[in-house]
């Protein structure tokens, strides 16, 4: 199955209705609505009786649906998926998270639940958002815990609390976390979200911040405003010559494979698996940013 793109999972307010009823309008990659944090103590079980409502009844589009349970430590979490997972999300995010066991305590939860309302069995994903030092540590067991995992997340509001700093806009206090978060989702072969950017008047940082997890090799950011989904849409966005060069390189693969080789030398550069692997990717983005036609051509904007 083609890999999902994942660029941007936009927070929603599970007790806000406007923004529940309208999350679908903006295009998030994935839309992800909050029952934990946004959420008051006291409007925890109005929040997911509305986003079980609005599951049944809202069209969302193409947008993955996820939504953010509140912690395994609290009298809300089992609720939570059992509704959620009745509604039919598609990924549970599990925040706070420290350790592979919480994960799997997560799917036995999930498990009961798809059990229970005749949800077919393993088809519920779940994902870590990771928020403390424990849980950076961990990292590579949590990712690697369960077959139903999609992705890890970092969360730097808790993460630098816990840190004892806070966040400082060149980034150097998350460069362990990142590259830790990163490293250990790529080795189970799952996807990697930077954190929230909250700060809304500040557009060069988001930007700045944005380039800088691209490089570094993210699938994408979690997001809490419409706002930013173009923005993120715009650097993951593929050059003409990256796109030129992706259609090429599919093509010398496909002349490859006829002749029974599975690598080529496309004008003095050697194409094999790797090099595919990255044209295709960069191909999804352009499809995704509409820089391809149907006919497979690169569109002059
Ligand atoms: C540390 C953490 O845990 S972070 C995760 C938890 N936090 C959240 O989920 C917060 C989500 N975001 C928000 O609530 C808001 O975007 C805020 C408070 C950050 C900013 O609010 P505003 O300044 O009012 O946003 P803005 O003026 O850009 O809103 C424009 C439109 O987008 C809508 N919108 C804003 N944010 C969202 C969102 N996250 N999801 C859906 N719709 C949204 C608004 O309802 C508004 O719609 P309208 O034009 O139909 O009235
Ligand atoms: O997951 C996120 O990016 C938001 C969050 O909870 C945090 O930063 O603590
Ligand atoms: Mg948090």
């Amino acid at each position: 199955m083609e890999e999902r793109l994942r660029r941007t999972m936009m927070f929603v307010p599970g007790n806000n209705a406007g923004m529940v009823k309208d999350a679908g309008i903006y295009g998030a990659d994935s839309i992800m609505f909050d029952l934990e944090d946004s959420v008051s103590m006291a409007e925890k079980d109005a929040a997911r009786m509305l986003v079980y409502q609005a599951l049944q009844t809202q069209d969302y589009g193409d947008s993955e649906l996820v939504v953010r349970v509140n912690g395994i430590d609290t009298p809300f979490f089992k609720n939570d998926v059992f509704a959620m997972v009745k509604a039919g999300i598609q990924v549970v995010r599990l925040p706070k998270v420290e350790s592979a066991q919480m994960m799997l305590d997560l799917v036995k939860v999930v498990e009961e639940a798809e059990n229970k309302f005749g949800i077919e069995p393993g088809t519920t994903h779940v994902m870590a958002a990771i928020e403390s030092a424990k849980g950076v540590l961990n990292a590579p067991e949590i990712a690697a815990s369960t077959d139903r995992m999609i992705g890890l997340a970092l969360s730097a509001e808790d993460y630098t609390t816990d840190m004892k700093t806070h966040r400082y806009p060149d980034g150097a206090e998350l460069e362990f976390a990142r590259n830790m978060i990163l490293h250990a989702a790529r080795a189970a072969g799952i996807a990697a979200f930077d954190t929230v950017f909250t700060n809304m008047n500040d557009i060069e940082g988001f930007k700045r911040e944005t380039e800088h997890i691209h490089e570094l090799g993210f699938d994408g950011k979690s997001l809490v405003n419409p706002r930013q989904i173009d923005w993120v849409n715009k650097i993951y966005e593929p050059t003409k010559k990256e796109i030129e060069n992706a259609l090429d390189v599919e093509a010398a693969i496909e002349e490859a494979h006829q002749k029974g080789s599975g690598v080529i030398s496309m004008n003095g550069q050697m194409v094999d698996r790797p090099v595919v692997l990255r044209a295709q990717r960069v191909i999804r983005l352009a499809k995704a940013s509409n820089l391809i036609n149907e006919e497979g051509e690169y569109i002059e904007k």
